[in-house]
């Protein structure tokens, strides 16, 4: 069975069927990114996946667990996080302080671990050793908000990652980086491969090629193929999305050409 899927996925606006019965499904340890031309649903169906939005129809289910109809903070206890694009972070709050909170948060007895020094102690040593894991242990008492765009990107993922998550959802964590960010998100990323699932929305196709187990391609709300890399490079029908598609990313369509040439 997958850790992850979804069944017949339907979302509508008005008469805008942006969700368009999307089957996919993610399996244990797999890296598993979701890319598609702009508007494509990407967002929408993030938003399904996270419990932000409610579908019209279809399922979501997480290790046997039905998430549809759950709040999105119930999907976290379920094990499906979400990077929330750095909206998550307290910005006027240290890194390390931060980092506690979100432990804290995921813990059952949240409140009698703050107020117990074992229970402080405890938390200090979790925010430290999530430090080290995501490479933000020269941060630690950095006050967040004033952290360069891809350090702040990092730490989202770190305050993701303290719920321990089954999936973790990570919607276009490279946005708005230079080279040196996107390369150390990469490796991030890389070094979490195979403590959990991760379903990667992004933009940059080099990262995408370099990380994912399998690909989903999705147009106008429909998955068109899934599979490897090589798959998908070599797919003609990719190859006419992006190559046919001026709103398509500049990215994609410079890495495919690429393959393509
Ligand atoms: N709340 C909404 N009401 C009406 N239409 C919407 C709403 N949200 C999204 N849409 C439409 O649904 C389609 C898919 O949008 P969505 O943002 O999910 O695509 P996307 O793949 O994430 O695109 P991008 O990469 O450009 O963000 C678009 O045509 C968009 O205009």
């Amino acid at each position: 069975m997958s850790l992850f899927t979804l069944h017949g996925l339907v979302k509508r606006f008005g008469g805008l069927l942006v969700t368009d019965h999307v089957d996919l499904h993610v399996e244990r340890g797999e890296i598993h990114a979701l890319i598609g031309p702009n508007g494509a649903g990407k967002t929408t169906l993030v938003n399904l996946i996270s419990g932000v939005l409610d579908p019209d129809e279809g399922r979501v289910l997480l290790d046997g667990v039905e998430l549809t109809g759950k709040d999105a903070y119930e999907r976290v206890a379920c094990g499906l996080s979400r990077c929330f694009q750095i909206t998550s972070i307290f910005p006027k709050a240290s890194v390390r302080d931060n980092l506690k909170m979100a432990l804290q948060a995921h813990t059952g007895h949240s409140f009698q671990l703050f107020a117990s020094r074992a229970g402080n102690t405890a938390l200090a040593q979790g925010a430290e050793a999530l430090a080290l894991r995501c490479g933000l242990e020269a941060s630690l008492d950095q006050i967040a908000g004033n952290l360069p765009h891809g350090v702040q990107r990092t730490l989202d993922v770190a305050l993701a990652l303290a719920a321990n998550p089954k999936l973790l959802l990570l919607d276009e964590p490279m946005a708005g980086m230079g080279p040196h960010e996107s390369a150390r998100m990469l490796a991030l990323i890389e070094s979490l491969r195979g403590s959990m699932a991760i379903l990667l929305i992004e933009h940059d196709m080099d990262a995408v090629f370099a990380l994912a187990d399998r690909i989903s391609v999705l147009v106008y709300g429909k998955v068109l193929v899934s599979g490897n890399a090589d798959t998908i490079k070599n797919d003609p029908q990719v190859q006419a999305v992006y190559l046919g598609d001026e709103a398509g990313s500049d990215a994609a369509i410079a890495a495919l050409a690429r393959e393509v040439a």
